[in-house]
């Protein structure tokens, strides 16, 4: 049975990509994107199922469609269509906050000196392994809500607060129960290699990742138990050095998972050269990339995943996004949500890539839609409004699609209808 849903009246439908199958956007096609714009006219959108099948005026979408029974009718008057957002980079599962971290860095105690004292991601994975599996599952059930009402229809999501194998598999094994919780796309990033244990060394963990845990990995997966994408690791001065980041991503490869990993940040470690070298499709963070980093991602086609209010927290310099525009880079956008950085709204990130890393508004909504789905692989599928490709998609009370970003933190104000593979997941009354 086919179910059809039509969104009319709208006075503009954000596109994205402006022809069809673009997997993702690069230089200046990242702010030359497709807006449909009608101020005389109504626009329509309909929707089969969980498909784009048409995109026009509301006279012209009536006129070929006349006699087809439709289910559902939106009334999008005056308001904007824009594609759900996708977050491609976040760090929704743990337990215990940081507050008292985010004191000490405003008075001034750096990110490694944190944890160096045992603090940062060391804290959170005490906290996580002394939490139930219940209250675990409560608190990333209600993150990812709060990432959906804000726009966010497709996550990545990491693992990385458990380090030692039964404990990441604990945080694999909810990460796959949420789905069946929140209607939000979810792709999983094992990063078991995002910090050092207290008990190990850093080769001690890399030959358990590469020896063991990949292993048993692949075992849930050829299972069905287990629905991993990616994987991730930490690869950063006093972290994972380069060889050990290297071992841990190409063990990753091996069991299928696409390369997806932290690089650059706080140090310059060559990790975006290795990254393009061994076929990372992603690499976030790049605060302290090279310029032969820039040259290698243009050229490998790796997106980066820039994450600004990480950058902002700490209080470090921001990624060169002006050069790796410029030189071809796909560049993508995540909230990075996790206990330092503590945000799940995509169009915060979007206000501050725009001030911060000045961006273009239309460069920060194409990293957020089809460059941040090129990261995670699903841009056949996702990131733009294209026919065939999936209805998820924002309807927002606004004058012009720009107010998302422009108006800084009032999201909650502008969403009107979150859809999900064309139905409505939120809505917000006026
Ligand atoms: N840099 C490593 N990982 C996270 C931080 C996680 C944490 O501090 O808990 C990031 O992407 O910023
Ligand atoms: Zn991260």
């Amino acid at each position: 049975m086919t179910l059809r849903t039509l969104i009319y009246g709208a006075r503009q439908i954000v596109t994205v990509t402006r022809n069809r199958n673009e997997k993702l956007l690069c230089g200046k096609d990242m702010h030359d994107i497709g807006i449909v714009k009608s101020d005389a006219v109504g626009l329509s959108l309909l929707i089969e199922n969980e498909d784009i099948v048409a995109i026009g005026t509301d006279d012209d979408i009536a006129r070929e469609f006349e006699g087809v029974e439709v289910d559902q009718k939106i009334d999008a008057t005056g308001c904007c269509i824009l594609p759900g957002f996708i977050d491609a980079h976040t760090h929704p599962i743990w337990a215990g906050d940081r507050v008292h971290e985010y004191a000490k860095k405003l008075a001034g105690a750096t990110y490694m000196e944190i944890m160096r004292e045992g603090g940062g991601i060391g804290f959170t994975v005490e906290q996580t392994r002394l939490a139930s599996d219940k209250d675990l599952l409560v608190s990333l059930v209600a993150r990812l809500k709060r990432m959906l009402h804000a726009g966010t229809t497709y996550v990545e999501c990491k693992t990385g607060y458990g380090l030692e194998w039964p404990d990441e598999l604990r945080l694999l094994k909810l990460l796959e129960q949420a789905r069946s919780h929140v209607p939000i796309g979810i792709s999983i990033t094992y990063c078991a290699a995002h910090a050092i244990p207290k008990n190990k060394t850093a080769e001690e963990m890399t030959d358990d990742i590469v020896n063991n845990q990949t292993k048993a990995l692949k075992k849930l997966m050829d299972e069905k138990e287990l629905n991993v994408n990616d994987i991730d690791v930490f690869c950063e001065k006093g972290v994972y050095d380069i060889e050990q980041s290297r071992r841990i991503l190409l063990a990753g490869k091996e069991i299928g998972l696409s390369i997806n990993f932290h690089g650059d940040e706080l140090n310059y470690t060559g990790s975006a050269e290795m990254g393009a070298e061994i076929g990372a499709r992603a690499i976030s963070h790049l605060e302290c990339i090279s310029d032969e980093g820039i040259r290698a991602m243009a050229e490998a086609k790796t997106v980066a995943v820039i994450l600004p209010h990480t950058g902002y927290i700490l209080r470090i310099e921001l990624p060169p996004v002006r050069r790796m525009i410029d030189a071809g880079v796909p560049v993508a956008l995540g909230t990075d949500a996790n206990p330092n950085a503590f945000s799940s709204a995509m169009s915060i990130s979007m206000n501050l890539a725009c001030v911060l890393c000045r961006m273009s508004l239309e460069e920060a909504l194409a990293a957020a839609t089809i460059n941040s789905a090129a990261a995670l692989g699903i841009s056949d599928k996702y990131g733009s409004i294209e026919v065939g490709k999936k209805a998820d998609l924002i309807i927002c009370r606004c004058p012009s699609w720009e107010h998302i970003i422009y108006q800084f933190g009032d999201h909650t104000h502008l969403i009107r209808h979150v859809l999900k593979h064309g139905a409505i997941v939120y809505t917000k009354n006026a």
